[in-house]
Protein backbone atom coordinates (compact mmCIF):
# COMPACT_ATOMS: atom_id res chain seq x y z
CA UNK A 1 0.00 0.00 0.00
CA UNK A 2 1.20 3.09 -0.68
CA UNK A 3 2.32 5.03 2.12
CA UNK A 4 1.94 9.06 1.68
CA UNK A 5 -0.11 11.81 2.66
CA UNK A 6 -3.23 12.85 1.15
CA UNK A 7 -3.37 13.67 -1.92
CA UNK A 8 -5.76 14.26 -5.23
CA UNK A 9 -6.82 11.14 -7.56
CA UNK A 10 -7.43 12.30 -11.31
CA UNK A 11 -8.90 9.79 -12.96
CA UNK A 12 -8.82 10.14 -16.86
CA UNK A 13 -5.51 11.05 -18.30
CA UNK A 14 -6.74 12.62 -21.74
CA UNK A 15 -7.33 16.68 -22.53
CA UNK A 16 -8.66 18.01 -19.19
CA UNK A 17 -6.92 15.62 -16.57
CA UNK A 18 -3.32 16.16 -18.26
CA UNK A 19 -4.41 20.09 -18.15
CA UNK A 20 -5.68 20.01 -14.40
CA UNK A 21 -2.62 17.30 -13.30
CA UNK A 22 -0.33 19.52 -15.03
CA UNK A 23 -1.40 22.50 -13.02
CA UNK A 24 -1.52 20.70 -9.63
CA UNK A 25 1.89 19.15 -10.05
CA UNK A 26 3.46 22.64 -11.26
CA UNK A 27 2.88 24.10 -7.94
CA UNK A 28 4.73 21.14 -5.77
CA UNK A 29 0.94 19.54 -5.14
CA UNK A 30 0.88 15.58 -5.31
CA UNK A 31 -1.16 13.51 -7.70
CA UNK A 32 -1.86 10.20 -9.10
CA UNK A 33 -3.19 9.77 -12.33
CA UNK A 34 -5.44 7.08 -13.75
CA UNK A 35 -5.08 6.23 -17.14
CA UNK A 36 -4.81 2.91 -19.06
CA UNK A 37 -3.06 1.66 -22.05
CA UNK A 38 -1.47 3.15 -24.36
CA UNK A 39 -2.04 6.67 -22.68
CA UNK A 40 -0.32 4.83 -19.27
CA UNK A 41 2.62 3.94 -21.16
CA UNK A 42 3.10 7.38 -22.48
CA UNK A 43 2.87 8.59 -18.94
CA UNK A 44 5.42 6.14 -17.65
CA UNK A 45 7.72 6.54 -20.37
CA UNK A 46 7.70 10.05 -21.58
CA UNK A 47 6.03 11.66 -18.12
CA UNK A 48 3.26 14.52 -18.72
CA UNK A 49 3.78 17.16 -21.70
CA UNK A 50 1.23 19.88 -21.84
CA UNK A 51 1.38 23.04 -24.02
CA UNK A 52 -0.79 25.50 -22.60
CA UNK A 53 -1.31 28.98 -24.24
CA UNK A 54 2.53 29.79 -25.48
CA UNK A 55 4.25 27.44 -22.94
CA UNK A 56 5.04 24.14 -23.16
CA UNK A 57 5.08 22.27 -19.46
CA UNK A 58 7.43 19.12 -19.20
CA UNK A 59 7.27 17.21 -16.46
CA UNK A 60 9.12 13.64 -15.74
CA UNK A 61 6.82 10.74 -15.15
CA UNK A 62 3.73 11.43 -12.32
CA UNK A 63 2.64 8.72 -10.17
CA UNK A 64 0.51 6.80 -12.57
CA UNK A 65 -1.09 3.39 -12.36
CA UNK A 66 -3.99 2.16 -14.04
CA UNK A 67 -7.63 1.74 -12.04
CA UNK A 68 -7.08 -1.59 -10.76
CA UNK A 69 -3.58 -1.06 -8.84
CA UNK A 70 -5.20 2.37 -7.58
CA UNK A 71 -7.34 0.60 -5.58
CA UNK A 72 -5.10 -2.63 -5.10
CA UNK A 73 -2.35 0.17 -3.80
CA UNK A 74 -4.28 2.75 -2.05
CA UNK A 75 -7.64 3.22 0.36
CA UNK A 76 -10.01 5.98 -0.06
CA UNK A 77 -8.87 7.33 3.08
CA UNK A 78 -5.77 8.86 1.17
CA UNK A 79 -7.33 11.19 -1.08
CA UNK A 80 -8.87 14.63 -0.55
CA UNK A 81 -10.49 13.44 -3.56
CA UNK A 82 -10.78 11.78 -6.65
CA UNK A 83 -11.12 13.85 -9.82
CA UNK A 84 -13.54 12.21 -12.94
CA UNK A 85 -11.86 13.32 -16.16
CA UNK A 86 -13.56 10.66 -18.02
CA UNK A 87 -16.03 11.24 -20.70
CA UNK A 88 -19.32 10.23 -19.74
CA UNK A 89 -19.35 6.74 -21.55
CA UNK A 90 -17.43 5.52 -18.64
CA UNK A 91 -19.32 7.32 -15.28
CA UNK A 92 -21.52 4.30 -14.73
CA UNK A 93 -18.71 1.28 -14.72
CA UNK A 94 -16.39 3.85 -13.06
CA UNK A 95 -18.84 4.21 -9.97
CA UNK A 96 -19.28 0.69 -10.05
CA UNK A 97 -15.98 0.22 -9.64
CA UNK A 98 -15.06 3.05 -6.60
CA UNK A 99 -18.18 1.96 -4.97
CA UNK A 100 -16.59 -1.59 -4.80
CA UNK A 101 -13.61 0.25 -3.55
CA UNK A 102 -14.89 2.11 -0.91
CA UNK A 103 -17.16 -1.07 0.64
CA UNK A 104 -13.84 -3.34 0.63
CA UNK A 105 -12.04 -0.72 3.03
CA UNK A 106 -15.50 0.59 4.51
CA UNK A 107 -14.29 4.35 4.02
CA UNK A 108 -15.22 7.02 1.23
CA UNK A 109 -13.65 9.85 -0.19
CA UNK A 110 -15.09 13.10 -2.18
CA UNK A 111 -15.93 12.51 -5.99
CA UNK A 112 -15.82 15.11 -8.46
CA UNK A 113 -17.22 15.33 -11.75
CA UNK A 114 -15.65 17.40 -14.45
CA UNK A 115 -17.49 15.72 -17.05
CA UNK A 116 -19.65 17.26 -19.52
CA UNK A 117 -23.14 16.25 -19.20
CA UNK A 118 -26.12 16.45 -16.07
CA UNK A 119 -26.27 12.67 -15.74
CA UNK A 120 -22.75 11.91 -14.61
CA UNK A 121 -23.00 12.74 -10.47
CA UNK A 122 -26.76 11.31 -10.68
CA UNK A 123 -25.15 7.94 -11.86
CA UNK A 124 -22.70 8.16 -9.00
CA UNK A 125 -24.84 8.95 -6.23
CA UNK A 126 -27.25 5.66 -7.49
CA UNK A 127 -24.01 3.76 -5.70
CA UNK A 128 -22.27 6.03 -3.66
CA UNK A 129 -23.10 8.08 -0.97
CA UNK A 130 -24.41 11.24 -1.96
CA UNK A 131 -22.50 13.62 0.61
CA UNK A 132 -19.30 12.40 -1.32
CA UNK A 133 -20.79 13.31 -4.67
CA UNK A 134 -19.15 16.87 -5.83
CA UNK A 135 -20.33 17.96 -9.06
CA UNK A 136 -17.96 20.53 -11.49
CA UNK A 137 -17.44 22.15 -14.69
CA UNK A 138 -14.08 22.68 -16.32
CA UNK A 139 -15.17 25.91 -18.03
CA UNK A 140 -13.24 28.35 -20.81
CA UNK A 141 -11.07 25.64 -21.84
CA UNK A 142 -10.22 23.48 -24.36
CA UNK A 143 -7.69 20.62 -23.78
CA UNK A 144 -6.92 17.86 -26.63
CA UNK A 145 -4.73 14.92 -26.19
CA UNK A 146 -2.92 14.65 -29.17
CA UNK A 147 -1.33 11.37 -31.30
CA UNK A 148 2.07 11.47 -29.83
CA UNK A 149 0.83 11.83 -26.11
CA UNK A 150 1.15 15.72 -25.39
CA UNK A 151 -1.94 17.81 -24.19
CA UNK A 152 -2.48 21.01 -26.37
CA UNK A 153 -4.36 23.86 -24.20
CA UNK A 154 -6.09 26.96 -24.24
CA UNK A 155 -7.96 28.88 -21.99
CA UNK A 156 -7.98 29.49 -18.24
CA UNK A 157 -9.78 26.51 -17.48
CA UNK A 158 -11.95 27.82 -14.53
CA UNK A 159 -13.36 25.48 -12.09
CA UNK A 160 -16.92 25.70 -11.08
CA UNK A 161 -17.71 23.26 -8.35
CA UNK A 162 -20.42 22.32 -5.45
CA UNK A 163 -21.99 19.66 -3.59
CA UNK A 164 -24.64 17.58 -5.95
CA UNK A 165 -27.13 18.62 -6.63
CA UNK A 166 -27.24 21.24 -4.41
CA UNK A 167 -25.96 22.72 -1.01
CA UNK A 168 -23.84 25.05 0.82
CA UNK A 169 -20.21 25.13 -0.68
CA UNK A 170 -18.70 24.82 3.02
CA UNK A 171 -19.21 21.35 1.97
CA UNK A 172 -16.58 21.16 -0.95
CA UNK A 173 -13.38 19.55 0.77
CA UNK A 174 -10.84 22.99 1.42
CA UNK A 175 -7.38 20.88 0.45
CA UNK A 176 -9.41 20.65 -3.01
CA UNK A 177 -10.08 24.49 -3.29
CA UNK A 178 -6.07 25.54 -1.71
CA UNK A 179 -4.90 23.22 -4.40
CA UNK A 180 -6.10 24.36 -7.16
CA UNK A 181 -6.37 28.23 -5.80
CA UNK A 182 -2.82 27.53 -5.58
CA UNK A 183 -1.88 26.02 -8.90
CA UNK A 184 -3.58 29.31 -10.05
CA UNK A 185 -6.77 27.59 -11.55
CA UNK A 186 -9.78 29.72 -11.36
CA UNK A 187 -11.79 28.23 -8.76
CA UNK A 188 -15.80 29.45 -8.19
CA UNK A 189 -17.79 27.28 -5.43
CA UNK A 190 -21.51 26.83 -6.19
CA UNK A 191 -24.61 26.27 -4.01
CA UNK A 192 -26.58 25.06 -7.24
CA UNK A 193 -24.17 22.74 -9.12
CA UNK A 194 -26.73 21.26 -10.77
CA UNK A 195 -28.12 24.57 -12.37
CA UNK A 196 -24.41 25.29 -13.31
CA UNK A 197 -24.31 21.41 -15.28
CA UNK A 198 -27.65 22.80 -17.33
CA UNK A 199 -25.77 25.66 -17.80
CA UNK A 200 -23.10 24.32 -19.11
CA UNK A 201 -25.13 21.99 -20.94
CA UNK A 202 -26.99 24.80 -23.18
CA UNK A 203 -23.23 25.62 -24.22
CA UNK A 204 -22.53 22.01 -25.25
CA UNK A 205 -25.70 21.32 -27.10
CA UNK A 206 -25.36 24.43 -28.71
CA UNK A 207 -21.64 24.21 -30.26
CA UNK A 208 -20.57 20.27 -29.86
CA UNK A 209 -22.20 18.38 -32.20
CA UNK A 210 -22.43 21.57 -34.49
CA UNK A 211 -18.69 21.51 -34.43
CA UNK A 212 -18.37 17.73 -34.85
CA UNK A 213 -20.65 17.95 -38.15
CA UNK A 214 -18.60 21.37 -39.77
CA UNK A 215 -15.50 21.39 -38.14
CA UNK A 216 -16.12 24.48 -36.79
CA UNK A 217 -14.79 26.07 -33.66
CA UNK A 218 -16.72 27.81 -31.22
CA UNK A 219 -16.28 31.13 -32.31
CA UNK A 220 -17.28 30.75 -36.15
CA UNK A 221 -20.42 28.76 -35.19
CA UNK A 222 -21.40 31.45 -32.53
CA UNK A 223 -20.81 34.64 -34.35
CA UNK A 224 -21.40 33.54 -38.02
CA UNK A 225 -24.25 32.74 -40.06
CA UNK A 226 -25.65 30.68 -41.00
CA UNK A 227 -24.92 28.81 -38.08
CA UNK A 228 -25.66 31.00 -34.95
CA UNK A 229 -29.05 31.59 -34.96
CA UNK A 230 -29.10 27.39 -35.07
CA UNK A 231 -27.06 27.53 -31.55
CA UNK A 232 -29.35 29.91 -30.07
CA UNK A 233 -31.85 27.57 -30.64
CA UNK A 234 -30.09 24.22 -29.97
CA UNK A 235 -29.22 26.12 -26.46
CA UNK A 236 -33.14 27.20 -26.22
CA UNK A 237 -34.00 23.56 -26.56
CA UNK A 238 -31.67 22.91 -23.26
CA UNK A 239 -33.85 25.77 -21.06
CA UNK A 240 -36.97 23.66 -21.52
CA UNK A 241 -35.36 20.37 -21.09
CA UNK A 242 -34.02 21.75 -17.80
CA UNK A 243 -37.29 22.50 -16.63
CA UNK A 244 -37.75 18.56 -16.40
CA UNK A 245 -35.21 18.22 -13.86
CA UNK A 246 -37.11 21.36 -11.93
CA UNK A 247 -34.38 23.94 -12.90
CA UNK A 248 -35.32 27.16 -14.05
CA UNK A 249 -32.98 28.21 -17.26
CA UNK A 250 -34.45 31.94 -18.21
CA UNK A 251 -34.73 33.65 -21.40
CA UNK A 252 -31.66 35.77 -20.25
CA UNK A 253 -29.52 32.68 -18.45
CA UNK A 254 -29.88 31.67 -22.44
CA UNK A 255 -28.35 34.82 -23.71
CA UNK A 256 -26.07 34.93 -21.28
CA UNK A 257 -24.92 31.47 -22.30
CA UNK A 258 -24.82 32.37 -25.92
CA UNK A 259 -22.77 35.46 -25.58
CA UNK A 260 -20.43 33.92 -23.13
CA UNK A 261 -19.58 31.34 -26.12
CA UNK A 262 -19.56 34.04 -28.51
CA UNK A 263 -17.09 36.58 -26.78
CA UNK A 264 -14.79 33.84 -25.56
CA UNK A 265 -12.01 32.42 -27.56
CA UNK A 266 -11.96 30.57 -31.04
CA UNK A 267 -12.21 26.95 -28.99
CA UNK A 268 -11.92 23.52 -30.93
CA UNK A 269 -14.75 21.23 -29.02
CA UNK A 270 -14.33 18.29 -27.29
CA UNK A 271 -16.44 16.30 -29.67
CA UNK A 272 -14.86 17.46 -32.77
CA UNK A 273 -11.95 15.89 -31.39
CA UNK A 274 -13.77 12.85 -30.82
CA UNK A 275 -14.92 12.92 -34.00
CA UNK A 276 -11.71 13.29 -35.87
CA UNK A 277 -10.44 11.09 -33.75
CA UNK A 278 -13.26 8.31 -34.52
CA UNK A 279 -13.98 8.02 -31.06
CA UNK A 280 -17.32 7.65 -29.21
CA UNK A 281 -19.21 11.05 -29.23
CA UNK A 282 -21.08 12.58 -25.83
CA UNK A 283 -23.89 12.30 -28.02
CA UNK A 284 -25.92 10.46 -25.00
CA UNK A 285 -24.57 12.48 -22.08
CA UNK A 286 -25.28 16.00 -24.49
CA UNK A 287 -28.26 15.86 -27.32
CA UNK A 288 -29.36 12.46 -25.08
CA UNK A 289 -29.99 14.24 -21.89
CA UNK A 290 -32.37 17.12 -23.79
CA UNK A 291 -33.91 14.72 -26.08
CA UNK A 292 -34.70 12.28 -22.53
CA UNK A 293 -36.41 15.35 -20.92
CA UNK A 294 -38.33 16.21 -24.13
CA UNK A 295 -39.68 12.76 -23.87
CA UNK A 296 -40.38 13.26 -20.32
CA UNK A 297 -42.35 16.88 -21.15
CA UNK A 298 -44.25 14.99 -24.21
CA UNK A 299 -43.23 17.60 -26.53
CA UNK A 300 -39.79 17.46 -29.11
CA UNK A 301 -36.69 19.45 -29.63
CA UNK A 302 -36.23 19.82 -33.14
CA UNK A 303 -33.05 20.68 -33.51
CA UNK A 304 -31.62 18.90 -30.76
CA UNK A 305 -32.99 15.58 -32.25
CA UNK A 306 -31.50 16.57 -36.11
CA UNK A 307 -28.28 17.03 -34.98
CA UNK A 308 -27.97 14.12 -32.81
CA UNK A 309 -30.03 11.78 -35.99
CA UNK A 310 -27.09 12.90 -38.01
CA UNK A 311 -24.20 12.72 -36.18
CA UNK A 312 -25.18 8.74 -35.25
CA UNK A 313 -25.47 8.43 -38.90
CA UNK A 314 -21.89 9.71 -39.56
CA UNK A 315 -20.37 7.97 -36.51
CA UNK A 316 -21.87 4.74 -37.44
CA UNK A 317 -23.95 4.95 -33.91
CA UNK A 318 -27.68 3.86 -33.96
CA UNK A 319 -30.15 6.89 -32.92
CA UNK A 320 -31.48 5.64 -30.03
CA UNK A 321 -33.56 8.14 -29.35
N1 LIG B 1 -11.44 18.45 -23.74
C1 LIG B 1 -11.99 19.63 -23.43
O1 LIG B 1 -11.52 20.69 -23.85
C2 LIG B 1 -13.19 19.67 -22.53
C3 LIG B 1 -13.76 18.50 -22.05
N2 LIG B 1 -14.77 18.58 -21.14
C4 LIG B 1 -15.34 17.34 -20.61
O2 LIG B 1 -14.38 16.71 -19.77
C5 LIG B 1 -14.51 15.28 -19.84
C6 LIG B 1 -13.15 14.70 -20.29
O3 LIG B 1 -12.91 15.15 -21.62
P1 LIG B 1 -11.52 14.92 -22.36
O4 LIG B 1 -10.39 15.20 -21.47
O5 LIG B 1 -11.63 15.65 -23.64
O6 LIG B 1 -11.61 13.34 -22.61
P2 LIG B 1 -10.51 12.37 -23.22
O7 LIG B 1 -11.24 11.38 -24.04
O8 LIG B 1 -9.40 13.18 -23.84
O9 LIG B 1 -9.88 11.69 -21.95
C7 LIG B 1 -10.54 10.76 -21.16
C8 LIG B 1 -9.49 9.75 -20.73
O10 LIG B 1 -10.08 8.90 -19.75
C9 LIG B 1 -9.60 7.61 -20.01
N3 LIG B 1 -10.39 6.60 -19.34
C10 LIG B 1 -11.68 6.24 -19.56
N4 LIG B 1 -12.02 5.24 -18.73
C11 LIG B 1 -10.92 4.95 -17.99
C12 LIG B 1 -10.64 3.99 -16.98
N5 LIG B 1 -11.57 3.12 -16.56
N6 LIG B 1 -9.40 3.95 -16.45
C13 LIG B 1 -8.46 4.82 -16.85
N7 LIG B 1 -8.66 5.75 -17.82
C14 LIG B 1 -9.89 5.81 -18.37
C15 LIG B 1 -9.64 7.51 -21.52
O11 LIG B 1 -8.90 6.41 -21.97
P3 LIG B 1 -9.23 5.73 -23.41
O12 LIG B 1 -8.73 6.70 -24.44
O13 LIG B 1 -8.49 4.44 -23.34
O14 LIG B 1 -10.72 5.56 -23.47
C16 LIG B 1 -9.02 8.87 -21.89
O15 LIG B 1 -7.62 8.81 -21.86
C17 LIG B 1 -15.64 15.02 -20.85
O16 LIG B 1 -16.86 14.84 -20.18
C18 LIG B 1 -15.68 16.31 -21.68
O17 LIG B 1 -16.93 16.57 -22.26
C19 LIG B 1 -15.21 19.76 -20.63
C20 LIG B 1 -14.67 20.94 -21.07
C21 LIG B 1 -13.69 21.00 -22.11
C1 LIG C 1 -17.62 24.47 -24.13
C2 LIG C 1 -16.49 23.64 -24.67
C3 LIG C 1 -16.57 23.71 -26.14
C4 LIG C 1 -15.19 24.28 -24.23
O1 LIG C 1 -15.10 24.47 -22.85
C5 LIG C 1 -16.55 22.24 -24.13
O2 LIG C 1 -17.03 22.03 -23.04
C6 LIG C 1 -16.10 21.06 -24.93
O3 LIG C 1 -15.22 21.21 -25.79
O4 LIG C 1 -16.63 19.98 -24.68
Amino acid sequence: MARHGKQIGIIGAGGIGSFYAMKLLNAGHRCVMVARGKRLGQLIESGLRVSHDTQLHKLPCPTACDLRQLFEHYTPGQFHALVLCTKSSATKELAGAIAGWFAQYNAVCPIISLQNGVDNEHVLAEVIPKDCVFGGLAVKIGAHLTADGSVEAKGPGELIIGPWPNGSPDRVPAKVITAFEQSGVPIKLSNNIQRELWLKLAINNGVNPLSALTGLDTRSLSREPPFAPIVYSLMREVAIAASADEVLLTHEDVDDMYHLIRSFDAIKTSMLVDYEQGRTLELDAICGAVMSRYQQLGIDAPYTRLVYALLSQMSGSEAQQ
